[in-house]
């Protein structure tokens, strides 16, 4: 799935050329990564993100490095920065095979999440490309090294796991803890504008995005008291990923082999 959308605030396609309607077009795309686990895939949202030429990948998936290869070239992208909200547990990063076809790009992940990457990124920073910058949140948990990316411009923000559709992620590996992610979501997240627009790492049920305003008045975990909040996580009882043990080793040297 491919969904092109634009960015808010900015100039008129018509008085670009022929290149840069192709490049504005691909401002943000959000990619997925097949329908259901059952049928394949991880159902992963990545997304590309783009300005004046210059992109940023987030979550790539290692299956998908192809279609994000299309992507870029149609849009004559150059992608600077494959970033990972975190060391995924259910697929590997398509990171390493990126930069193994793009000699030059570089790899981030958070210093918190312990993983190999050329940048590690801590709270309160910022990753440029073009004129745009997104800004780095701490929003641990789902693992102690979640980031999620906020991005002014776009009004959105990039949530990884930490903060799902209606969910959140599990806690229950990976350096987990229920009261941490309470804590990220209720101070990190809950704190942006409520219009800003939400784009999680996964959706299991077709969704794409929601906002920080539906999540804070409807999101049924998380709207909980802390208590209940940790009481849930506690008993969610999930199987652990199908590819748990092939992932976390290759993201942990983000998907290098
Ligand atoms: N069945 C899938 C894994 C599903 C899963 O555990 N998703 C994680 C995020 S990926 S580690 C999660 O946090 N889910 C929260 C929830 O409430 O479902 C597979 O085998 O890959």
């Amino acid at each position: 799935m491919l969904t092109r959308c634009t960015a808010r605030g900015l100039p008129s396609a018509r008085s670009l050329s022929a290149v840069a309607e192709r490049r504005r077009a691909a401002e943000f795309l959000q990619l997925f990564d097949g329908d259901a686990p059952d049928g394949g895939g991880s159902s992963t949202y990545t997304y590309i993100l783009a300005d004046g030429g210059a992109a940023v990948i987030i979550d790539p998936v290692l299956e998908q490095v192809d279609r994000d290869l299309a992507a870029l070239s149609a849009s004559g992208l150059t992608l600077t920065l494959a970033v990972n909200t975190h060391c995924h547990a259910d697929h590997i990063t398509g990171t390493g095979e990126l930069k193994r076809r793009l000699p030059g790009l570089r790899s981030a992940i958070a210093r918190a999440a312990g993983a190999k990457a050329d940048v590690l990124l801590e709270a309160g920073e910022e990753i440029g490309f073009g004129q745009r910058r997104l800004r780095v949140l701490e929003t641990p948990g789902h693992t102690d090294g979640c980031l999620s990316f906020y991005d002014p411009s776009l009004g959105a923000v990039f949530t990884g796991d930490a903060l799902l559709i209606g969910g959140c992620g599990r806690t229950d590996f990976q350096g987990g803890s229920s009261e941490r992610l309470y804590r990220s979501v209720h101070e990190q997240l809950f704190t942006l504008p409520d219009e800003t627009t939400v784009y999680p790492a996964h959706d299991y049920k077709g969704r794409r995005s929601s906002t920080i305003g539906a999540e804070k008045a409807s999101n049924p975990r998380l709207t909980k008291p802390l208590a209940e909040f940790v009481d849930l996580m506690a008993n969610l009882n999930l199987p652990y990923p199908r590819k748990i043990d092939a992932s976390l080793p290759a993201n942990l040297a983000c998907g290098v082999f």
